[in-house]
């Protein structure tokens, strides 16, 4: 209710009740924002896949002025959803989320009828790369019908939309956990209306934006994002810094510092190098090689195993974990091997893979899968925020996750 209170003072025209607060609430959502907000309109995301007459008839009766119907429902869904919007005074609105071909789909569901065909990328879609821009500029180009359009916009996604020919334009994640609603919901609410103001960024390549969120997230988000994995065990920051980079791996041998040194000259700028060493009493890395990587823009180290030259390398200040400091080295045998799949702090490390560091400890994010979680990560870190704000506001963390109702019976 603060949420979509602070929203509609920031400019929102409609309120969407979303599938996971009518899964928990059930109508009484509906019937509860149709009080608050008398002359809003209440979208109610049901998602129907069957029995529409039944649904839509539920969510009108409870308040709504438009009822999501999935546009890959079967046609018969849809015309008997239709069917019951007519019935009871409502518009349908028929939802593009995972439908195999979502061009074809929208001219089918112009002339079953529906008011509205939402271009929509899911939240788990989002994710993995996809957004809803431009299979809405292919739409727009087929059908008349009024386009809404949804999937992570923000302001400057929101003004891409209505330039690609969206009328409406559903925003969620980027309003609703934003620390400052009224704040989010009003620039989202300029771009619409100005939508030829608004510049696109450059985001660069995947590498380059997956860098940047692991940057803006904490290791505790990304471990969150990883439902609770990735995070390396004794391993805690020497040389404190915030490090996100590509791993160099290397296996080392008691005794042997010539492959931990021999990796600087494989690495290139912005990696990590993570060394797993068998020895915790003789040191495989010093001030000299620190020195070293900062020539080669490597961005941190991670060694399971021993530091020395402890007074140098803070100096120095290239972000150094470890698990262990001693002051003797061993010496350059040749053992080991450099670029193998090692295993360091008891985490699994392919070269390649993402290593960030912060000062709660070190998280590897196989590199299959650095998109995704910086994604997710990001995720968790705006819901983060939002929790900070209303804590700030009183009450607390318990109280405001209902955390008694949520436990697991
Ligand atoms: O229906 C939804 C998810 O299925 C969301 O409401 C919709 O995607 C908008 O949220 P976001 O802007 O966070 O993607």
């Amino acid at each position: 209710m603060e949420i979509a209170k602070e929203a509609v003072a920031g400019g929102a025209d409609w309120i969407e009740i979303g599938t996971p607060l009518i899964k928990s609430e059930g109508m009484d959502a509906i019937r509860t924002m149709r009080k608050a907000f008398p002359d809003r309109t209440i979208l109610a995301d049901m998602k129907t896949v069957d029995t529409g007459a039944m649904e839509v008839e539920m969510a009108s009766k409870a308040g709504a002025d438009v009822v999501i119907v999935l546009g890959s429902a079967d046609d018969s869904t849809v015309l008997d959803a239709l069917r019951s919007a007519h019935k009871y005074g409502v518009r349908l609105m028929a939802d593009l989320i995972s439908a195999p071909d979502p061009v074809k789909r929208a001219v089918d569901l112009e002339a079953l009828g529906v008011d509205y065909v939402n271009v929509h990328v899911g939240i788990d879609q989002q994710m993995m790369g996809k957004d809803p821009i431009s299979i809405l500029m292919e739409i727009s180009e087929k059908v008349s019908v009024q386009l809404a359009v949804a999937g992570g916009l923000d302001a400057e996604s929101a003004a891409q939309a209505v330039r690609a020919g969206a009328r409406i334009v559903i925003v969620g994640g980027n309003i609703t956990r934003s620390d400052n609603v009224t704040e989010a919901a009003r620039k989202v609410r300029q771009s619409v209306d100005s939508p030829e103001s608004v510049d696109v960024r450059d985001r660069g390549t995947v590498d380059q934006e997956i860098r940047v969120i692991f940057r803006e997230v904490s290791t505790s988000n990304i471990s969150d994002a990883m439902h609770r994995k990735g995070a390396m065990k004794g391993i805690h920051p020497l040389v404190r810094g915030k490090m996100v980079g590509t791993a160099v791996t290397v296996q080392a041998f008691a005794g042997d510092w010539a492959k931990t040194v021999e990796a600087i000259d494989i690495a290139k700028p912005g990696d990590v190098i993570v060394i797993y060493n068998e020895s915790k009493d003789i040191a495989c890395w010093g001030g000299l090689a620190t020195l070293s990587s900062l020539n080669k823009g490597v961005a941190g180290v991670v060694i399971e195993g021993a530091v020395r030259d402890i007074d140098e390398v803070e100096n120095l200040g290239l972000p150094i974990y470890t698990s262990n400091t001693v002051p003797n080295a061993g010496d350059p045998k040749g053992f080991g091997e450099i670029n193998a799949e090692i295993t360091c702090g008891g985490q699994a490390v392919k070269p390649g893979d993402y290593i960030i560091g912060d000062e709660s400890g070190v998280v590897v994010v196989p590199k299959e899968r650095g998109y995704e979680l910086a994604r997710r990560a990001k995720e968790v870190n705006k819901t983060e925020k939002r929790l900070f704000d209303e804590i700030r506001r009183g009450g607390t963390l318990s109280e405001i996750l209902e955390l008694k109702k949520w436990e697991k019976h």
